[in-house]
């Protein structure tokens, strides 16, 4: 506990940014740990604090993290349930203190972490940029200047007038995603904040991310999606039960966890064999019942007026040409050479979405995943407003098996996820072979 320290000088942006230059080391932890202390009920703490003795259970949820974070780094945490990312990042926003080791940080940090934390109930919403800006160093004059961009980033109209215990929880998130990210601080941390509100704020939450790093804002960012942290991120930190495991170039670090998790769910498959047969067919089912009402749907109304909003952007249909269904108690055989998938989706207003497209192997070791944004290779728009792709992979190289494909829909950027439809469409393929494996791969031999 004794040596523990945070050392924080903050909130005079100007100043700062005059201060501060690129390579300058905006933040570091030395030897940080964080110990939680688990007692087996209240009569133990109370023993405790009674008698000064321990009855406690130590629970190390960080160890002995040290690195430090430069100007202008965007940084990726990722990490198994449980790894410690939320506990690190709480404590680099000094929400919470370090048991062991030191924490010096440089500048304005902003963190957003527990959206709406700091709103009082009773005030209304424009009265709480006043009351929580506040806290967060933001005096009533700066506030003043501030407070008509930060209306209509949160676009809540006149529910501004309104207490914000009125508020839902998407409103509560915009008004507070608004209000954190009103001034650019000189470090960002940002917990799956990614995830929140719906489509048109996620877009403007990622573009007001994207434009503060173009602008030198050093980032972290904690995200189970490898595709955000891909895009996003030059740096990764990996975590892996309080510590870290691997801390450097993007693709590398996410490498090494994707091989990791890879091989947990190799061991979790192995344990839940016999599982999956019956996993197969209840997923047979749901497809079966996705499909039907989505057919009943669609047969009773144009696919903007099924019971999605109109102006929502979402993947209409998957198609899969060629299916054959032969055998009752099987995915329906793919009666072809090459492999026809047709993703269609409703866009958003003018923007031109991008389609993604994954296949896996029926019990989830995936084979390839694909997306419109990588190749420059958007849909094409339909008569009807719809968006629409084609995949083909000709000569389907694939051994005999069963899989399934997933389809997803992105915004124009790629960064926001619109629609998913995961594990939707099963098949089986047959392509005799003599040799063992999963694909024949393009290949040349010399
Ligand atoms: N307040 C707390 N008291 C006791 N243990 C805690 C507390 N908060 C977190 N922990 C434990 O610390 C460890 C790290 O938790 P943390 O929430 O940081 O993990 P995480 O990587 O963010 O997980 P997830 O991805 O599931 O959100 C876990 O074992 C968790 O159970």
């Amino acid at each position: 506990m004794s040596d523990a320290s945070t050392d924080t000088t903050v909130p005079n942006p100007a100043a700062c940014q005059t201060a501060l230059h690129a390579q300058e080391v905006v933040l570091r932890a030395d030897a940080m740990g964080k110990e939680y202390k688990l007692y087996g009920s209240s009569g133990q703490r109370f023993k405790a604090l009674l008698t000064g003795r321990n009855y406690h259970r130590s629970h190390w949820a960080l160890r002995d993290v040290t690195f430090e974070l430069r100007r202008g780094q965007c940084i990726g945490v990722i990490g198994d349930n449980g790894a410690g990312k939320s506990t690190l990042l709480k404590l680099l926003a000094g929400t919470l203190q370090p048991s062991v080791g030191r924490l010096h940080r440089v500048g304005r940090v902003t963190a957003i972490l527990e959206l709406g934390a700091g709103f009082h109930p009773d005030f209304t919403g424009r009265e709480n940029l006043y009351f929580a800006g506040n806290m967060i160093g933001i005096q009533s004059a700066q506030m003043a200047e501030l407070e008509d961009e930060i209306v209509a980033f949160a676009g809540l109209g006149d529910a501004m007038n309104r207490a914000v215990k009125t508020y839902s929880s998407g409103m509560v998130v915009r008004l507070a995603f608004a209000l954190m990210t009103a001034i650019q601080p000189d470090v960002l941390i940002v917990d799956e904040a990614l995830a929140v509100g719906d489509q048109p704020f996620q877009k403007k939450c990622v573009e007001r991310i994207t434009a503060f790093k173009e602008n030198g804002c050093t980032i972290l960012f904690c995200s189970h999606s490898p595709y955000h942290i891909r895009t996003l991120c030059d740096s990764a930190m990996w975590l892996h039960k309080g510590q870290i495991e691997e801390f450097g170039d993007t693709e590398q670090v996410l490498g090494a966890y994707l091989t990791h998790t890879r091989i947990l769910l190799q061991e979790q498959e192995q344990q839940a064999l016999g599982e999956a047969e019956q996993e197969l067919q209840d997923a047979k089912q749901i497809d079966t019942a996705k499909e039907s009402a989505f057919t009943a749907a669609s047969a009773a109304a144009p696919a903007s007026q099924t019971n999605r909003e109109a102006d929502t952007a979402h993947i209409i249909s998957v198609e899969v040409a060629n299916l054959v269904h032969d055998k009752e108690d099987q995915p329906p055989l793919l009666d072809s050479r090459d492999l026809v998938v047709t993703i269609t989706a409703r866009g958003n207003g003018l923007e031109r979405p991008n389609i993604g497209f994954m296949i896996e192997q029926s019990k989830g070791v995936g084979i390839t995943s694909l997306a419109t944004h990588e190749e420059n290779t958007g849909p094409t728009q339909l008569e009807d407003g719809s968006w629409q792709s084609v995949l083909t992979f000709a000569d389907f190289s694939l051994h005999s098996g069963q899989y399934v494909i997933s389809a997803f829909l992105f915004d124009e950027s790629g960064l926001v996820v619109y629609d998913e439809w995961l594990r939707f469409k099963h098949l089986r393929f047959l392509n005799p072979t003599l040799m063992p494996g999963l694909v024949k791969l393009p290949h040349t031999w010399a």
